[in-house]
């Protein structure tokens, strides 16, 4: 490690004076403008991290469906998997030392983590379309090159598109190839297959309208659809040609407010998506003929590939143990659906997609999602070579429900959430089942619910998967006391890991009790947790 070079390049990448960052539920993100020096030193651990596993690590500078003015970073483990719990902490110390302490700070990482410095390093990088993200990603290049590390820029990437070069480079090919082209072709070809089995009917030709949240996912779409355009035509909406990113759209936007984005002109009936700002999530929804608006959120994809996947297993006649991962948003009629009519086990973890995949993980085929639409299915290896001669070997009608199940196998980005990826899954089945989209809707009906968010995130503290409140003393209790007054009603609290508020969430039989409950728990927040802010108004 040349210490020399390391504080002479930091210097020009200082760190603001007293600014305290935390590697929090996807990785640092805060206003661009803080973010150079910690660009820099995540590059600097990038390397290190490189050299301790002997693999490639990504570095994907992001703020998702933060606001255009914000931009983030996070560092992508060997199998594209969110970064090791023990390495997030080293990101906070080494994002938080002051310019004096760097090379210290440095050192003991190497040390706690026997990391061989003589060791090769890779990293590569990818970046969204904020307007500072292109500057920021050299900072990490710098980083990066200052450690004596090697690396390759892919420029402008969805989220899940550096997961998935990361996890190919360091499986040697045999996930994809790791390049654009590699992702466009694994992914189109496994939909064209897909999609050429099921049964066409003259209208049968699909077309799905695409809001893009002003971002990446454009690009991405734009430069993807005509690999797969034999099997759906997709329309884009705000792609960035005007619109600020993330602006009154996006998966986020229209998750949590329920509502369709600007932008988008919605027929009745019409089958439409939106993306959010790395193109990470995606949520479904459309216009009744009464001009009613359904959303189709991460628990109903849940919902719908899980017993896509369970029916397939059934015709070849394979027993393989499938699960579902949610979290404590996962709306109550979901779980109640996937537990009692579909006898499928559900488990809950705490929110952030780290929590959900390693669960997942655990089984031979895991299903997860947020309820926000992020999510993805992973399957063993044993089920993958299982499966694969099980698509050579069977007769007729069962090697074709193999078939596709190896092709589904392949449409997945099994390294993280994929909204691009999720939505040609989706599409598949859809396809193949002959189902609408009110068809899919009415698998079951969401309890009315409402999230909001109250200061002080500082004093919050939870168990059980976030859905009990540790403390302050007596909230848990007057929680409990509240969702009594509620038929159907569920509620919880816990400190955002990406922004500085507590989450509230309530769901009930009615959406007028939602809001009230939601409200009254807002306001007993606001009391225990030291009347810190503004007072919970009620309305919404
Ligand atoms: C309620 C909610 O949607 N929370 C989101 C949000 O986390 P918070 O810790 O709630 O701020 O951002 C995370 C990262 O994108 C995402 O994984 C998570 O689901
Ligand atoms: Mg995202």
């Amino acid at each position: 490690m040349d210490l020399g070079a390391i504080t002479k390049y930091s210097a020009l990448h200082a760190k603001p004076n007293g600014l305290i960052l935390q590697y929090g539920t996807a990785g640092f993100r805060t206003k661009a403008e803080h973010l150079d020096h910690v660009m820099f030193r995540m590059g600097l651990l990038a390397v290190l991290r490189s050299k301790q596993t002997k693999s490639t690590i990504g570095v994907m500078v992001t703020a998702s469906h933060n606001p255009e003015e914000d931009n983030g970073v996070k560092l992508v483990d060997p199998l594209g998997e969110m970064l090791a719990p023990s390495w997030e902490e080293h990101a906070t110390c080494l994002a938080n030392a002051e310019e004096q302490d760097m090379q210290r700070v440095l050192i003991d990482i190497s040390e706690k983590e026997a990391v061989n410095l003589q060791q090769d390093a890779f990293v590569v990088i990818g970046r969204d379309t904020r307007p500072s993200s292109e500057k920021l990603s050299q900072s990490v290049i710098d980083g990066v090159t200052v450690l004596g590390g090697q690396f390759h820029d892919y420029g402008l990437l969805t989220t899940p598109q550096l997961h998935y070069m990361v996890y190919c480079r360091n499986t040697g090919g045999r996930y994809g190839k790791a390049t654009i082209e590699g992702y466009y072709q694994k992914l189109s070809k496994a939909f064209v297959e897909l999609t050429k089995q099921a049964s066409c009917s003259g209208d049968e030709y699909r077309s799905l309208k695409v809001d893009c949240a002003n971002g990446i996912g454009a690009l991405k779409l734009r430069e993807m659809e005509h690999y797969f355009s034999q099997g759906l035509s997709v329309q884009l909406f705000n792609d960035g040609s005007k619109g600020k990113l993330n602006h009154l759209c996006g998966a986020d936007f229209v998750k949590s407010h329920q509502k369709p984005p600007q932008g988008m002109e919605i027929k009745s009936n019409e089958r439409c998506c939106s993306f959010d700002g790395d193109a990470d999530r995606i949520v479904y929804y459309y216009h009744d003929a009464d001009g009613h608006f359904h959303l189709i959120d991460g628990d109903k994809i849940a919902t719908l590939i899980s017993s896509f996947l369970k029916e397939l297993l059934v015709e070849i006649g394979e027993s393989l143990n499938i699960g579902v991962v949610q979290t404590a948003y996962a709306n109550g009629s979901s779980t109640r659906y996937l537990e009692e009519v579909m006898k499928v086990p559900v488990y809950c973890t705490k929110t952030g997609v780290k929590h959900l995949h390693h669960k997942a993980q655990e089984f031979d085929i895991g299903v997860y999602f947020e309820a926000n639409g992020h999510g993805t299915a992973l399957f063993s290896t044993a089920v993958e070579m299982k499966i694969k001669q099980s698509a050579e070997q069977l007769e007729d009608k069962k090697r074709k429900a193999a078939k596709m199940l190896e092709n589904i196998i392949d449409l997945f980005n099994q390294a993280a959430g994929d909204a691009i990826s999720d939505m040609l899954v989706i599409e598949a089945i859809l396809a193949l089942k002959g189902l609408t989209v009110q068809q899919w809707d009415a698998l079951y009906t969401d309890l009315p619910n409402r999230q909001l968010k109250v200061a002080d995130r500082r004093v919050i503290s939870t168990t059980d998967a976030e859905r009990q409140a540790v403390t302050p003393p007596g909230l848990q209790e007057a929680i409990n006391d509240l969702v009594k007054k509620y038929k159907l009603s569920r509620a919880f609290v816990r400190p955002s890991g990406t922004e500085d508020v507590v989450r509230v969430y309530a769901e009930a039989d009615s959406q007028e009790s939602a809001d009230h409950l939601a409200h009254e728990v807002s306001l007993a927040v606001f009391q225990l947790a030291g009347g810190i802010g503004e007072r919970p108004q009620p309305g919404f």
